[in-house]
């Protein structure tokens, strides 16, 4: 796999391929990043983003985890102080889930965001922004419709946290990507470059396959799940013997979350995945790549209910070390 294509293996956007490509070029000691609000426990959509930010260590590239601690708090994630504690466990479960510390810098947004260049910049682009424009940015993100001041800041400091923190490449989810795109637009007037950035796909609902997985409306898998936990939701889980997102033909789409957590979580992580079969059925089925096994499911050979405890198995792994660090925070 050349440096490009593991830069972008998985992705659902790359803005654009020609910065891309040059980055790939030479990526050594490039800088990426990505930017968490500090909330709740590091979650599968969490560890998405953090894969790509694995594959683009193992190219080359320095990472830099923002902890967007004011990012939180202008998004009523909690009080400062509890937004803190919650900063420090995420940083640990990163570093436990396989960000290696030497080639990873986590900083805390309120480390940079609060100084005086900053906050003159802000304001700059506050007054060449319509709170329109930066509403529609944030539409994905903050959710609802009862938008705060705080919520059209919001935006304008993440797009301003690209040029302060020194970066070459921008990452995040699809939801993230109005606000790069406001980022493009507007850190030139100011007289900085804008930035290459990729954005990974959301995983579909477990329980359906409609929409996506999120914490607020239906089941997800964090570090803080037990295998037992683990086991279930995923033998739970929507998983038609295919990867067509309209079987039926009716327009009405329903992915197949299981198919996508072994392409976006389990692939990338590890070099060969075992589906354990009793020998009456055919015994143990191996995989090299995401399509072999998403071929096999549509053909029949691999039965959903073993795809799942497999699926389920090597997630548990995942998990388990950052459970363990967990275990430690809460002792
Ligand atoms: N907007 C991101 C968090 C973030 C904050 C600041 C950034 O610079 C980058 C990302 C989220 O939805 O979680």
């Amino acid at each position: 796999m050349d440096a490009y294509e593991r830069i972008t293996r998985n992705v659902s956007e790359v803005v654009t391929e020609e910065e891309v490509r040059a980055l790939a070029e030479d990526p050594e000691g490039r800088r990426a990043y990505v930017g968490y609000e500090p909330s709740g426990v590091l979650h599968i959509g969490h560890m998405l983003t953090a894969n790509k930010l694995i594959d683009l260590q193992e190219a080359g590239f320095e990472i830099v985890v923002l902890l967007a601690d004011v990012h939180a708090y202008l998004n009523d994630k909690g009080t400062f102080e509890e937004i803190r504690e919650t900063a420090e466990r995420m940083k640990a479960q990163f570093v436990a889930y396989g960000l290696e510390e030497e080639h990873t810098e986590f900083v805390l947004g309120s480390e940079f965001q609060l100084d005086e260049d900053y906050a003159l910049d802000l304001h700059q682009l506050e007054l060449s922004t319509t709170l329109n424009r930066a509403q529609r940015a944030m539409a994905e993100i903050q959710g609802g419709d009862t938008a705060k001041v705080s919520h059209v800041v919001y935006p304008l400091m993440q797009a301003l946290d690209v040029e302060y923190l020194d970066l070459d490449l921008a990452v995040g989810g699809m939801d993230q990507r109005k606000v790069h795109m406001l980022h493009r637009e507007v850190v030139p007037d100011l007289g900085y470059d804008a930035r290459p950035c990729l954005h990974t796909p959301i995983i579909a609902n477990l329980d359906d396959g409609v929409g996506k997985m999120s914490s607020s409306t239906g089941v997800t898998i964090s570090m803080e799940d037990s295998t037992e936990s683990i086991e279930e939701k995923v033998n739970a889980a929507y998983c038609p013997p295919t990867r067509d997102p309209d079987p039926d033909g009716e327009g009405n789409e329903r992915r197949n979350p299981v198919l996508e957590i072994f392409q976006h979580h389990v692939f990338p992580r590890f070099e060969t995945v075992v589906v354990e079969r009793p020998e009456q059925y055919g015994g143990d089925l191996e995989y090299d790549d995401y399509e072999a096994l998403a071929a096999d499911l549509e053909s029949g050979e691999l039965h959903p209910a073993d795809a799942k405890g497999a699926l389920a198995r090597y997630l548990d792994e995942l998990v388990a070390p950052g459970r363990a660090v967990l275990a430690e925070y809460d002792e």
